[in-house]
């Protein structure tokens, strides 16, 4: 068997199946905001999940971290297998030795998800401590060589300055240092560059393909835009009212997508890096809540393909549509959708 056979079998370091999470409503039921979501992520690959803000992208992942209880929700279906083992019913407990070592999650907003009373050095130190069980010194040099790692300048003496002494792109250099300080084998990016200058995205998606290529870690980048996930992801999952709409290789994705609303999305981005014949062009109308999904496709209501009578009757399934995607469109066969070049 080839090397390249065998990374092709080995099986996938996170799996999501039907993946179901509901929230409280106020008629003092359960609503589902994502249903059936199944994808994988293998050993060092990188994967985005995109869609437009609100499809479904960060109940998604923070599921798989098993932090939908704290949001007030619960996982009401099918599985997610991270390394092998089934987690949507592991005890709290045992998940505090999986976040961590095992994955990390870095937000939008670095400088939220640090302490302004803490130093950075602590901040990457306590997480060491707690979860790797280092002494305090070793804790010490670990959090100057992740901030070196993270190309921070002068790491040694920047390790005793506190989080409102860095801007928002070095923020984002110190939650990165934060949570591969514990060497987890998968990261979650939820929209890490958004909040960012463009310059300053592309430095931090540097780093991110740069620390990919030195540790191995697999990433799961959450991303409503699809210029940026088609620098650093070779797969890309796309979500739309709460399923998974289109999945496939990014190449084949951009290239030639098969759901009119991937189509849509990247028609919708101006971007340098991404050319197309297309004028720029918003899909028109707005994603449904929850709740309030139609009948049918969930997306016919805003399709320019839509045949009526059939994609607002008939929900379809997520089925192959081309070498190595998969599609949620009755019409996906019969439509030619144009994609983009990446430059
Ligand atoms: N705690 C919550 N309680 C009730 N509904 C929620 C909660 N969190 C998210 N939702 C709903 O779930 C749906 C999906 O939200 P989610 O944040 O996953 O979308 P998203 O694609 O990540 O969008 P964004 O890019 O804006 O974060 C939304 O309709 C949102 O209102």
């Amino acid at each position: 068997m080839t090397e390249r056979q065998q990374e092709t079998e080995a099986p996938p370091l996170l799996e999501t199946r039907d993946l179901t999470v509901e929230f409280p409503n106020p008629a003092g039921g359960w609503t589902p905001v994502v249903q059936q979501v199944s994808f994988t992520v293998g050993q060092g690959e990188s994967v985005a999940l995109v869609g437009e803000s609100g499809s479904g992208k960060t109940v998604t992942s923070l599921a798989v971290m098993g932090l939908t209880g704290v949001m007030g929700g619960r996982v009401a279906g099918g599985s997610v297998h991270f390394d092998g083992r089934e987690l949507t019913a592991l005890p709290e407990r045992e998940w505090r030795g999986l976040r961590g070592p095992g994955m990390g999650m870095i937000f939008q907003q670095p400088i939220r998800s640090l302490n302004p009373a803490f130093t950075v050095g602590d901040q990457i130190a306590e997480s060491v401590r707690r979860h790797l069980g280092f002494n305090r010194k070793a804790a010490r040099t670990r959090a100057i060589e992740m901030l070196d790692l993270v190309q921070i300048p002068r790491a040694a003496e920047r390790v005793d300055d506190y989080p409102h002494a860095f801007s928002g792109g070095m923020c984002q250099r110190v939650m990165i240092a934060m949570v591969m300080a514990c060497n987890p084998r998968l990261l979650i990016a939820d929209e890490p560059t958004t909040a960012l200058d463009v310059t300053v995205q592309e430095r931090i998606l540097q780093l991110l393909r740069e620390l990919q290529e030195q540790t191995g870690v697999s990433l799961l980048f959450v991303s409503h835009d699809l210029a940026v996930v088609a620098e650093l992801c070779q797969k890309v999952i796309v979500m739309y009212a709460g399923e998974v709409a289109e999945q496939g290789t990014a190449a084949d994705i951009f290239l030639r997508p098969r759901h009119p609303y991937t189509s849509g999305l990247l028609a919708a981005i101006p971007k340098p890096g991404l050319r197309s014949d297309r004028r720029l062009e918003a899909i028109p109308g707005s994603i449904p809540a929850p709740g309030s999904w139609p009948a049918g496709c969930r997306f016919h209501d805003r399709c320019p393909h839509r045949e009526p009578g059939r994609c607002d009757s008939r929900h379809p399934d997520l089925t192959p549509a081309g070498p190595a995607n998969e599609a949620r469109c009755l019409r996906t066969s019969e439509i030619e959708l144009q994609g983009v070049t990446v430059a």
